[in-house]
Formats: C-alpha cells, structure tokens, sequence
C-alpha cells in the first residue's frame, strides 16, 4: 500500500523529516507515537501534499504509484485521506455539498456515476448517525462553530463517505469525551477491511485499546526510531520517551 523509503523534508527551511522508512501492507493498522515536534503532523502534511512543505529527499510509493508526482487533489482522488489534527472551518460551504463534491470526485476518478441528491443525502445521514452526529451538522459550513469533538467525527464521516485506500488520522482522538472517543474508534473500526490501511496518530495508549493496531512506532527526531507491536504503546506509557533516545544512541 505504502512504502516510504529515506523521506526528507523540510518546511519553512527548516529540515523536519530526516530519512524516514515505513513501509504500510493493505489491511494493517500502524499507530504512530513520539514528542510534541516529532514531525508526525508534517509527515501527514508531507503525504497529502500540502503546500509549504518540501521533499528534498527518498521516495513514496503509494498503490504502486510514485504518490509524490501527483498534486494533493490527485492523491485524495487515488484515496489518500488525511483527518486533520486541526480541521478547518470552510464558512459559506456546506457540508453536504462539500462532501457530495467530494465523494463526486472520487466516483468519476474510479469510473462510477455520480450519486443522485436523494441516494447521497441518504447514506450522509447514515453516516451522521454512525458517528452521532446530529442532521443539521449536514447542513451547516465545514466545521463552522463545530466544537472540537464534532470536528473531529466530521471527519471520520467524510472518512466513510470517501472511502479511501490509506487513512491517516492525525490525533484524531484529541478533544474526544469518552463516549466520543469510542463512537470514532467503532467508525474506525468499521471501515477496517482487507484493502485499506491506517495511520494513526496519537499520543495516548488509550486510543489503541480501541483500534489496536498491528504496528506502534516511535516517530522522533524526524525519523522512525523504534518500532513493535501494540505492546510497544504501554511501554511508551509506562516510561515516556527517554529510554528510547538512550537506546537509539
Ligand atoms: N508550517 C510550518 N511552519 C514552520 N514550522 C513548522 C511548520 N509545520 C511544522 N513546523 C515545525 O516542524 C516541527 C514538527 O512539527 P509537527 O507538527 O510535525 O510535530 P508533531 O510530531 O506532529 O508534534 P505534536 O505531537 O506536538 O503535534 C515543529 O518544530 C514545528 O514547529
């Protein structure tokens, strides 16, 4: 599904990815923890292709395709998908026509029709209903006014809707009450399948009770610097950081 090999990157001339591997096989689940600063947002950034950030090195592929020629729109429409650790609010669009644009883009990239008002109108409110989410959120401007957790099941529900290859849910999980939290991790869960893959973002072990993953990694200094299982994530949990930057040096 993925494979990163040497990454490098830099924004704002400053170099923040620092010869990164990863390598994502379809179906498995890989969480991605380490410091405030690590370069875990920026690799999210990098991945999708947005604007301000610079490859300077190494490559990723992505379904086989080299993902870092194509424009961030045309990664999405390949279904990359990245939940954003601050999503922005898009006042004046609403978030049905937001998604149905969205959602349009990517059936005519894989060849289908466009869905009718009614059909999309109908699997959106199946949607809301799964991250519980209220109606009238289809209705108002992109996150407008949402609070922090409605954000953050906004976006699980464009997830859904969009049905990606590769997810990337960067701290998805901040900003959750406890309920909310196990309303994202059941979305997530969900949409676990065979030919689709995650990254998960987090800083707190509590999350992956939830969505257990196959992989943890330790993402410090720009570079991953210890990998394991999910067992690796209470450990992290246990003793922090530190012992890691001893062990890798
Ligand atoms: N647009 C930007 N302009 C300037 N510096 C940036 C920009 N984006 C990221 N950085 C810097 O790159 C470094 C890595 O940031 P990043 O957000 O990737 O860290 P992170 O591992 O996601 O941290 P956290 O756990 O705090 O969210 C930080 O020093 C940050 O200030």
């Amino acid at each position: 599904m993925l494979s990163i090999k040497d990454l490098q990157a830099k924004v704002e001339e400053k170099d923040i990815i620092k010869g990164l591997n990863l390598n994502i096989k379809p179906g498995e689940v890989h969480a991605i923890m380490g410091p405030n600063g690590a370069g875990k947002s920026t690799l999210g950034n990098v991945l999708s292709g947005r604007e301000g950030y610079e490859v300077t090195g190494g490559t990723v592929e992505f379904k086989g395709k080299d993902l870092l020629e194509f424009e961030p729109e045309e990664r999405a429409r390949e279904g990359l998908f990245l939940a954003f650790q601050y999503p922005v609010e898009i006042p004046g669009v609403s978030n049905l026509e937001f998604l149905k644009a969205s959602v349009d883009a990517v059936r005519e990239h894989r060849g289908q029709d466009p869905l009718d008002s009614v059909s999309f109108l109908k699997l959106a409110r199946e949607k809301c209903k799964a991250v519980n989410l209220d109606q009238n959120f289809l209705k108002r401007g992109v996150n407008e006014g949402f609070s922090g957790g409605e954000k953050k099941r906004n976006e699980i529900m464009q997830m859904m809707l969009l049905e990606p290859s590769l997810c990337i849910l960067d701290e998805t999980d901040s900003g959750l009450d406890i309920d909310a939290l196990q309303v994202v991790a059941d979305g997530v869960n969900s949409q676990r399948s065979p030919d689709r893959s995650f990254i998960v973002v987090t800083h707190y072990q509590r999350l992956l009770d939830y969505i257990v993953p196959d992989y943890v990694h330790v993402l410090a200094n720009g570079r991953i610097v210890k990998s394991g299982g999910k067992e690796l994530a209470l450990e992290l949990e246990e003793k922090g950081y530190s012992w890691i930057d001893e062990e890798v040096v």
